[in-house]
């Protein structure tokens, strides 16, 4: 029997999460309705909106924080995915470095890449300053010091561009672009463009 060379097959995408006329609300008001989305390798998608309109809402349901009203939603294993939320995570009471180390220890991911990951986010020199003594930006840029860590293929960052100055907003821009080039996935919320030069945007207006 002949067998020729295998022929390369398209690789079949499967998302990290999915969400099908899915509806969000808080306290009686629902926020939004009949969502569909998706999110596979190599995606970004870029919830906007302006105040008010659900994007934190909708976040916190997709990590799974609170319940949607209704709809399918089918969500990644918790060690799958990162969330960075509003309020960073972060111990006020607590260095930098101690901080990420508490966070290593209590999600079993080595504390080895600490050192470096913090000269990538440009920290290293404020490792060991208390928290509550840092800038809105230096906080954020502590949040995504995590997600260098964590390397998870989902990532969900609620409005992470806000604090950030230039160069921040540089930095977050080729950590997307590499997440995203390692087959990576991103959720992100923001009112803003997006920075860097992002292959694979879809933007959902949420109003
Ligand atoms: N605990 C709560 N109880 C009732 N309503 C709430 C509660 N928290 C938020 N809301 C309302 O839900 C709506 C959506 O809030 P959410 O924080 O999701 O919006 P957002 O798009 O993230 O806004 P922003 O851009 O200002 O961060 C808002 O109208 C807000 O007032």
């Amino acid at each position: 029997m002949l067998r020729g060379c295998p022929i390369a097959q398209p690789r079949a995408l499967i998302p990290f999460l999915s969400a099908s006329d899915l509806s969000i609300g808080r306290g009686d008001r629902t926020l939004l309705s009949g969502l569909n989305l998706s999110i596979s390798p190599g995606d970004v998608l870029h919830l906007r909106g302006r105040n008010g309109a659900g994007k934190s809402s909708l976040i916190e349901v997709l990590v799974g924080l609170r319940p949607a009203r209704g709809g399918t939603l089918k969500r990644p294993a918790a060690d799958q995915f990162h969330w960075i939320g509003h309020r960073n995570a972060l111990n006020s009471d607590l260095g930098v470095r101690e901080n990420l180390e508490g966070w290593c220890a209590l999600n079993g991911v080595a504390a080895s890449g600490i050192a470096a990951a913090l000269e990538r986010t440009g920290l290293a020199r404020l490792r060991h300053r208390q928290v509550r003594t840092l800038s809105a930006g230096q906080k954020r840029r502590a949040a995504l010091t995590r997600l260098l860590l964590a390397q998870r293929p989902l990532w969900l960052l609620d409005e992470p561009l806000s604090g950030l100055d230039g160069e921040g907003l540089a930095l977050l821009g080729q950590l997307m672009n590499e997440h995203v080039a390692g087959d990576g996935g991103i959720v992100v919320t923001s009112h803003q463009s997006l920075p860097g030069r992002l292959p694979r945007v879809t933007i959902i207006d949420l109003g």
